[in-house]
């Protein structure tokens, strides 16, 4: 968003508690600071870019500061627009002991454990998105898709796809696609890098340098898929463009279906979609 001029550098504020990643904020020219409560002060769209299992705590956190005008977006993989907007598990296992300890409250905590599974994590209404990037935004070759929740409309579901856009791919999605989203493409990104290196290791092991073999690797990726996006064509057919009969690209092809390489491809998808779904129960 940045190096498309999206948005100005000065008007973003990023937010961790350590500086590992914010020097990186501050190179590109954002101002940055430890204080999670700061950046709703200051901002009306929220990107929550931490690891799913800390992003319960940050929303705890800045539930207070959260008004009408803010548009939230999460980023976290697994975790569902509903449970964004309920209270943790952990807290309810929590008053359950609390219940046990103090019998004399039992009525009014017996009461509290009804209300709470429906008490939300962020204030009722909330304009909360649910996106799932992939890495390469970095280089504005992403592909992402969001879902939006009940409090969220359509203009800031277009001001999100128009801000995203500058990134790459940008559609908006059932939330049911999120999960599967991240099997194919959140982390499908590091499947592909594993089959460049294999790629490149095959060249390696036939007598061409590691460099130009992961460059020529790369650009075959690059290629192919700028290909199936042009021709609009079923990657089938391109495949079979490419098979001489008799030829050498027949005997490889030869080779990856006795590996199985298209059901393992299918199975890595089906696995990281179900840990998604997963993460969302943690
Ligand atoms: N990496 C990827 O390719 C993709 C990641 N995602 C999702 O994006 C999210 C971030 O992943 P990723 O960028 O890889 O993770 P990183 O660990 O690189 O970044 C997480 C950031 O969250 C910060 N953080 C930790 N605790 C808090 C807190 N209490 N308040 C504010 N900030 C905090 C960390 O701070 P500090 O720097 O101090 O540690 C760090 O900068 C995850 O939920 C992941 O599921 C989604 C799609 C693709
Ligand atoms: O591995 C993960 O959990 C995250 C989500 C998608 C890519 N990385």
């Amino acid at each position: 968003m940045l190096s498309r001029g999206k948005v100005p550098a000065s008007s973003i504020l990023a937010s961790a508690p350590s500086d590992k990643n914010l020097d990186t904020w501050r190179e590109s020219g954002c101002r940055t600071t430890h204080c999670n409560l700061e950046v709703l002060q200051e901002s009306t769209l929220v990107f929550l870019a931490t690891k799913p299992h800390v992003l319960p705590g940050v929303l705890q956190e800045i539930r207070p500061a959260v008004g009408p005008h803010h548009i939230v977006v999460s980023l976290a993989a697994g975790v569902t627009l509903q449970t964004l907007q309920r209270v943790r598990f952990l807290l309810l296992l929590l008053l359950l002991l609390l219940l046990l300890l103090l019998l004399l409250l039992l009525l009014l905590l017996l009461l509290l454990l009804l209300l709470l599974p429906f008490a939300p994590l962020l204030p009722a209404g909330t304009k909360v998105l649910r996106l799932m990037p992939n890495l390469p935004c970095v280089v504005q070759a992403g592909a992402m898709v969001f879902a939006r929740g009940s409090g969220a409309g359509d203009g800031e579901a277009a001001l999100l796809k128009s801000l995203l856009s500058s990134c790459g791919l940008c559609e908006e999605v059932p939330e049911s696609y999120i999960n599967i989203h991240t099997g194919l493409s959140g982390s499908g990104v590091a499947y592909v890098y594993l089959f460049a290196e294999a790629l490149a290791e095959g060249a390696v092991k036939m007598g061409m340098p590691g460099g130009l073999a992961s460059r020529i690797a790369a650009q075959t990726l690059l290629g192919a898929a700028k290909m199936m996006l042009e021709t609009g064509e079923h990657p089938a057919k391109l495949r079979g463009d490419v098979c001489t009969p008799g030829g050498t690209t027949i005997h490889a092809l030869h080779q990856l279906e006795k590996g199985a390489l298209r059901a393992t491809v299918m199975n890595a998808v089906e696995a990281a979609t179900n840990r998604a779904c997963d993460v969302a129960e943690d």
